[in-house]
């Protein structure tokens, strides 16, 4: 049957391990949607492969997508979130957020959506259950807590090792290298605990959501388990992630952005 709806415009910021996977995605086909550029940080590393899908979308800096696109997803550094998201929500288009956990210092851009008619969606992600967490959260969540276990190569020279002069290069059993809030967790292991901060919005906030990190040379995959107790349900799930090309990203979390964008247009839409 023939597609009566116009194709939405995506843009992706950021062509590293997640960015990559999805603007492939998108080259292949998702239902309702097309891809019209793409920004990275070495445009010339990237022009090869590039030119060589079906459809080439433009390679431009990221301050130029908001303009070309409908929806913008965001893969880069988090300390891009502001530039990227800003001129997104601000013509009441859509950013796909991944570096969820720099929306803790820019709050703001969730007003600045509301005001015009933008959304700002965060996939799952790296994580799990954030239908449950959802779900529950229309009733009351008493508690929610993750536990994250990581190999070594996925925490170094996060800022709180750094600041707290915490070796882990040599450990042999598994530490437990941060005890705290989501909000602190974000502050202290920006580029680790995105997953602490999209649970902490999906269900009781970023004060009351406790985390626990732990440096573990006994694990290959990075394991995060969220434990979740509600007037509705009580619930607890771990995902074991096979790291990507970048150590510090498990490999589903571009999988969960191709997820995300099918369910934008898609006839059949499953799952919260
Ligand atoms: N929400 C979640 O569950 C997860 C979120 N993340 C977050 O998603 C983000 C992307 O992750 P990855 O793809 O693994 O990171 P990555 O480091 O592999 O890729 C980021 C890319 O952005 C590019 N970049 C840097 N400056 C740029 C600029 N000015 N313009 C355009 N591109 C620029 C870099 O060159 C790099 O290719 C990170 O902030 C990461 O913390 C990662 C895993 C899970
Ligand atoms: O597990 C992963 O792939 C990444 C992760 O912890 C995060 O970004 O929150």
């Amino acid at each position: 049957m023939a597609d009566n709806k116009a194709k939405m415009r995506v843009a992706v910021a950021g062509l590293g391990a997640i960015g990559t996977d999805v603007v492939k995605a998108l080259d292949q086909g998702i239902e309702g949607l097309t891809l019209v550029a793409v920004s990275a940080n070495s445009p010339d590393k990237h022009r090869g492969w590039i030119a060589e899908l079906k459809s080439a979308p433009k390679l431009v800096p990221i301050d130029e997508l908001a303009e070309l696109a409908d929806i913008v997803v965001e893969c880069a550094p988090s300390k891009l979130v502001r530039a990227i998201v800003a001129p997104v929500v601000e013509r009441g288009k859509t950013a796909v957020l991944l570096s969820v956990g720099a929306l803790l210092q820019n709050e703001d851009l969730v007003d600045l959506a509301k005001a015009h008619g933008g959304q700002i969606i965060v996939p799952t992600g790296a994580l799990i259950g954030l239908d449950a967490v959802t779900a529950a959260a229309v009733g009351t969540i008493h508690s929610a807590r993750l536990v994250t276990r990581k190999p070594v190569a996925g925490l170094i020279g996060a800022p709180h090792l750094v600041e707290n002069n915490i070796r882990i290069d040599d450990i042999t059993e598994p530490l437990r290298i941060f005890e705290g809030s989501a909000r602190d967790a974000a502050k202290g292991f920006p580029a680790n605990l995105n997953v602490a901060v999209a649970l902490s919005l999906a269900g009781i906030g970023p004060d009351r959501t406790r985390v626990e990190i732990w440096a573990d040379p006994t694990v290959t995959r990075n394991t995060h388990r969220i434990e979740v107790d509600s007037d509705s349900a009580r619930f607890s799930m771990m995902i074991e992630n096979i790291p990507s090309e970048n150590p510090k990203t498990g490999r589903i979390t571009a999988l969960s952005v191709i997820a995300c964008l099918r369910k934008l247009r898609a006839s059949l839409r499953i799952g919260t």
